[in-house]
């Protein structure tokens, strides 16, 4: 290993920077590879996730991972899955990692299938805002893109998840193609009126089922968009994220979209992924990666730990190539989450 002086030594030179300039202040933590749905362009049928519990970080070396990066300037912690909330005592974990001062923005992304069990919990403990996967308001489309009959309990999670108090909920639809795109209307009709960011995402080429996914381009389905309800774009900063964000010019509503493939982002990337396994993911769209695992089972200490931290970033890409084909990712996106 490099000789790394701590963040402590370095004060403001503690932030993490990678060759290319760009300063990460997000953190992406997967906290399990397990789900409930099989959306078809995430996670293929009879597939549960590859880790066994052994081999997942517990809440302790999550914690140690994140107040790792918060000493070096990442402030945003995003929890994510497989399905998050079918990791047990989730909230805990959010308390632990919202004592630690620098951790200033805990979010979470969700399917929603058991927000009206946990709502509450998770936002006593610290999380204050929520991002959730909806493709679809017609409950056979939903089965369909999920794999599951799944419509009810995303909706009874959305109203649990507004009582409770996130703000904002913004609602993630993947477009595809001859599957949900002729619904964008309705979604941003429906999210305008419930108080909902819409977010259009274009599907990106991961693993076997993001391969066949019925891509869709997102620029000609904004044009349309800012012609039927009057948006502007928006400056204000509406999270850490890709999304590009416009908004109606009455103020009823804001609709983010995220294009990778049409107009990539990774010029502004500000963030890794944490896998459960421990695996730091440098890129949702190449294979760099670094295990912690092992340091921390071997009992490394916060400065080396800040040392493994700084020479992963040293590996992380300067973009995906999902569009040249050179190389394709055979992971699915459920094992970074997102
Ligand atoms: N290519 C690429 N896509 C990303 C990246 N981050 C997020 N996305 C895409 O955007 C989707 C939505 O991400 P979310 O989990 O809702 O989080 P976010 O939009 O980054 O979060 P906030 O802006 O903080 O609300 C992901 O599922 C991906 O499809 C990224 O770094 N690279
Ligand atoms: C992997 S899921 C994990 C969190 C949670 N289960 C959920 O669905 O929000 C996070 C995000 O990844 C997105 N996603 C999954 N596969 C994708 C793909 N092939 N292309 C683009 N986004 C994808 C989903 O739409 C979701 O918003
Ligand atoms: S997008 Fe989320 S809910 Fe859908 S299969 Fe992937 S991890 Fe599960
Ligand atoms: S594809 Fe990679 S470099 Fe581009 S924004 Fe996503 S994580 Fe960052």
């Amino acid at each position: 290993m490099k000789k790394f002086l701590s963040s402590a030594e370095q004060g403001q030179d503690a932030q993490l920077i990678d060759r290319f300039g760009r300063q990460l202040n997000y953190l992406r933590v997967s906290v399990t590879d397990k789900c409930d749905l099989r959306c078809s362009y995430c996670m293929p049928k009879g597939f549960n996730g590859f880790e066994e519990p052994e081999n997942w970080l517990s809440f302790a070396e999550i914690e140690r991972v994140v107040a790792a990066f918060g000493r070096m300037g990442v402030g945003r912690v995003r929890l994510t899955g497989g399905e998050p909330l079918l990791r047990r005592n989730l909230p805990q974990l959010v308390q632990s990692l919202a004592s630690h001062p620098e951790i200033r923005d805990i979010s979470l992304s969700t399917n929603a299938t058991q927000l009206h069990k946990h709502a509450d919990a998770l936002y006593q403990a610290g999380v204050s805002r929520i991002n959730v996967s909806l493709d679809s308001l017609d409950k056979a489309c939903m089965e369909n893109i999920t794999g599951r009959d799944s419509f009810a309990s995303i909706m009874a999670g959305l109203q649990a998840g507004k009582r409770a108090g996130f703000k904002p909920i913004k609602l993630n639809m993947v477009v595809m193609g001859g599957v949900n795109e002729h619904e964008v209307k309705r979604m941003a009709e429906f999210c305008f009126n419930e108080g909902f960011i819409l977010r259009l995402i274009e599907a990106m080429p991961m693993g076997s089922t993001g391969q066949n996914s019925q891509y869709r381009d997102i620029g000609p389905i904004r044009d349309e968009l800012v012609k039927q309800f009057d948006l502007v774009p928006v400056a204000e900063e509406l999270g850490g994220g890709p999304a590009r964000y416009w908004s109606s010019r009455d103020g009823q509503g804001t609709i983010g979209f995220i294009s990778p493939i049409s107009q990539h982002f990774c010029a502004t990337c500000n963030r890794v992924r944490l896998a459960v396994d421990g695996t730091l993911y440098m890129c949702l769209g190449q294979d760099e990666k670094f295990e912690l695992r092992p340091l921390l089972r071997a009992g490394i200490s916060d400065q080396e730990l800040e040392q493994a931290i700084r020479e992963a970033i040293e590996l992380k890409p300067e973009r995906h190539e999902f569009t040249t084909q050179k190389h394709k990712i055979i992971r699915f996106m459920s094992q970074t989450g997102g």
